[in-house]
């Protein structure tokens, strides 16, 4: 029986390796697929992962039926036997749709990865859709870290080295950026909360307030 399979984690947790590593297996067997994607850092039309594997992908934008597009390979006399989407949060409701119709009645696996919730820790409405129709929900086994060493669990963005909760819901970005930047970090929710990112962990910890004063 073919499935919706959403494999979801924070950012930089190894989910596009994962779906070229599905592909590439599925491929080892003969078997063909189509690659969706949406807003991949790479670029228009790719699919990356950090550990520099980089594959040709549909970029699936927002007038895009995904659906409508694997039927027309099929007809045009194309095989498809799954179809794989990566930053399937980015995704409109419709569009997960879509995918459940490619598994019910096209018979085909699809696995469709993504982050489930934003910088503001409210899902993706792409993420929610997938939530209320996959048929399984997988998390991601590589667990990325917060700076304290707890399993990282929500991401932050941060703009000029500060964490934001205002602002637009997407922003293509990454971790690691210059502070100059628009940039990402995975916290626990602790201190996603309390807005402690690393840097602001490293300026607390060199605060006069608590470095030891030396006796008069
Ligand atoms: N130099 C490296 N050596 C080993 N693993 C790395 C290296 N750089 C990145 N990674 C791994 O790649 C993961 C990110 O992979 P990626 O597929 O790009 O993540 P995602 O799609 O979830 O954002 C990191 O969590 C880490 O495990
Ligand atoms: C938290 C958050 C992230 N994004 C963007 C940033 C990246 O371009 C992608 C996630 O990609 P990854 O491969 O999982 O690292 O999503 C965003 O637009 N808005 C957010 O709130």
């Amino acid at each position: 029986m073919s499935e919706l399979v959403f494999f979801s984690g924070t950012m930089d947790c190894g989910k596009s390796t994962l779906a070229l590593q599905i592909g590439h297996n599925r491929s080892a067997r003969g078997l063909q697929g189509v690659i969706f994607t949406r807003d991949d850092r790479a670029g228009e039309g790719k699919l990356s992962s950090r550990l520099g594997l980089v594959t040709e992908a549909v970029e699936a934008g927002p007038n895009c039926d995904l659906y409508a597009y694997v039927v027309e390979q099929l007809s045009r006399g194309g095989k498809v036997d799954y179809v794989i989407v990566d930053e399937a949060q980015f995704l409109a409701p419709e569009q997960i749709d879509q995918l459940a119709r490619i598994v019910d009645d096209l018979d085909m696996d699809v696995f469709a990865f993504g982050i489930t919730t934003d910088f503001r820790t409210r899902l993706f409405p792409g993420s929610q859709r997938l939530i209320e129709l996959a048929d399984r929900l997988e998390t991601l086994q590589v667990e990325a870290m917060c700076w304290c060493g707890a399993r990282a669990t929500h991401n932050a963005r941060t703009v000029g080295g500060e964490m934001v909760v205002e602002g637009e819901q997407v922003v293509v970005g990454d971790v690691n950026r210059p502070t100059e930047d628009v940039g990402y970090e995975v916290l626990c929710r602790r201190h996603h909360r309390r807005r402690m990112t690393s840097a602001a962990a490293r300026a607390a910890a060199l605060s006069p307030d608590v470095l030891p004063v030396a006796s008069a």
